[in-house]
């Protein structure tokens, strides 16, 4: 009987559960999307046990689809939506208040007060973040300041913190473990990413008892075994974790110094290798740990971009230009530039390098020649505008100049997007086989675990290209671009 590995990847919009083989080819995909609450503008979040239900859905749906019985899945990885906050009774499992997502805004108030007792550097240095409503740390408070009692019950051992990795662990390992990754936990805004602890100094701070938080472990390990009763009966191995950011660079093999991938999903997130080193920003790029594996933990630089494929959803859903995101490429092509139009879907603030959360959308350069096809081109155009930014700094701040980004996610099947993102980076960018690289990075690090792969050299073998866009655009012209787009964000963020 064939052996696979079993991936869930929980994402911001939807679950998916893919089953791998031994080469790293997708055997089958299940997927299923949940409920996205907004109580207030600006605010999002999520019903924990939705989403535990949409895990389970997608696993018996994966399995009976393609008929592979639950005692041929090898090993369990798991890859999550980062920083998203739960807080849950551990005696019950009952959640004491819906799941905080990252994009979700509802502690800026704190942040800012964070802020301006002058805190930033002290938070910088040891988590390698910046003091922002993105980060799990200023959730967690929220949530124990908000509902009746929790900071007294957390003190007391009676509420688990975790992200959303912490919580599918404890669910399908019948709540037995209470842990996370490294990955995970350096998005916490809690975790010294140079000690490897949890930091006292930072939770004392944040008023967060250290009592509610999981053991922090490696990426790639057994952390627990299924509870049979969720499982069809079967004990199988929860082998890996990582943040889905961390697990797409890891399935994307990008294992050495200096290699690099951009994930064009909801939003858009770059992460640079670094190896051991974690080096310091000085333009507004995080530095995170990429993965705790083989006895050490490796770092990685990362820009974080927040609308990128969710603005194409906005010309679909709220505009309603598209009928669906497929269609924006040929929208895209039937005219030969957006005539001067920029679009900066700072929907949510901007993220990297400009960490402004007050900035709002904009758009540029309108005239009554102005079509639906410029437009639309110029909200594809963005989001590469969007990537240029942040590759800038990265090369900055590392000292190293890219000579190719592997790209992944929902968005890269446009080939629109994917030609301008070279033109516009004067480097190739390469879109490989397997586009679902966040998944079959969490099957790799969890196969890594059981010795269903042996090492990162065969892994590093299996990467496959399926299309690579080389620059063909002039040098004046790029520039010229570029400069109108750096006008646009400006001109949006002194518009407040
Ligand atoms: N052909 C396309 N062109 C542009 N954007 C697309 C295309 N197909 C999907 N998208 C965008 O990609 C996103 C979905 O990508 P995915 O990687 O599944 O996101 P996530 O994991 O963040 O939910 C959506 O926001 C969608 O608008
Ligand atoms: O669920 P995604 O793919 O939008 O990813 C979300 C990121 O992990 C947020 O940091």
């Amino acid at each position: 009987m064939n052996q696979y590995m079993l991936a869930i990847d929980q994402g911001t919009t939807s679950s998916r559960a893919i089953l791998f083989n031994q080469k790293g080819e997708i055997v089958h995909m299940a997927q299923k999307e949940f409920t996205q609450y907004f109580p207030q503008p600006g605010w999002v979040e999520h019903n924990a046990n939705e989403i535990w239900g949409s895990v389970l859905a997608v696993i018996a749906s994966v399995l009976s689809e393609a008929q592979v019985k639950p005692e041929q899945v090898a090993g369990i990885g798991i890859t999550n939506q980062r920083e998203t906050t739960v807080v849950w009774e551990k005696d019950t499992g009952n959640p004491i208040y819906n799941a905080i997502v990252w994009q979700s805004r509802q502690t800026a108030g704190i942040c800012d007060e964070l802020k301006a007792k002058g805190y930033d550097p002290l938070f910088r240095k040891k988590t390698g973040l910046l003091i922002d409503a993105y980060f799990s740390g200023t959730k967690v408070k929220w949530i124990l300041d908000h509902v009746d009692g929790a900071r007294e019950r957390a003190e007391r051992g009676e509420l688990l913190f975790g992200t959303i990795d912490t919580w599918l662990i404890w669910k399908l390992s019948g709540g037995r473990v209470h842990v996370t990754d490294y990955s995970n936990a350096s998005r916490t805004l809690m975790f010294n990413i140079h000690t490897l602890e949890w930091d006292d100094e930072l939770l004392d701070i944040l008023g967060v008892p250290k009592a509610m938080l999981p053991e922090v472990r490696p990426s790639s390990e057994v952390y627990a075994k299924t509870a049979p009763y969720h499982f069809f009966g079967v004990e199988v191995p929860i082998a890996g974790a990582a943040g889905d950011q961390q697990a797409a660079l890891f399935g994307q093999a990008c294992f050495t110094e200096g290699m690099a991938k951009n994930t064009y999903g909801t939003g858009c997130f770059m992460l640079m290798n670094t190896g051991e080193k974690a080096v310091a920003s000085k333009h507004g790029l995080l530095t995170t740990i990429a993965w705790g594996i083989d006895g050490k933990v490796e770092y990685a630089l990362e820009g974080s971009i927040f609308v990128a494929g969710s603005a194409i959803q906005w010309l679909r859903d709220g505009l309603r230009m598209i009928k669906t995101a497929a269609d924006s490429e040929a929208y895209a092509e039937k005219v030969e530039s957006t005539d001067g139009v920029y679009v900066v879907p700072a929907f949510i603030g901007l993220g990297t390098p400009y960490w402004d959360s007050e900035v709002r959308g904009a758009v540029f350069g309108l005239t009554r020649g102005t079509t639906k096809e410029h437009f639309i081109r110029a909200t594809l155009e963005s989001l590469a505008y969007q990537t240029k930014d942040v590759l800038a700094v990265m090369e900055a701040d590392s000292g190293i100049s890219l000579t190719t980004l592997r790209v992944d996610g929902g968005a890269v099947k446009n080939n629109f997007l994917m030609q301008f993102q070279s033109d516009l980076l004067a480097v190739p960018v390469e879109r490989p086989v397997v586009n679902e690289t966040t998944a079959l990075g969490a099957a790799y690090l969890a196969g890594l675990a059981v010795g269903y792969w042996n090492s990162r050299d065969d892994i590093a073998a299996q990467w496959q290209l399926e299309r690579r866009f080389e620059p063909k655009m002039d040098d004046d012209k790029r520039t010229m671009l570029y400069d109108g787009w750096k006008k646009a964000v400006r001109a949006a963020m002194a518009f407040k």
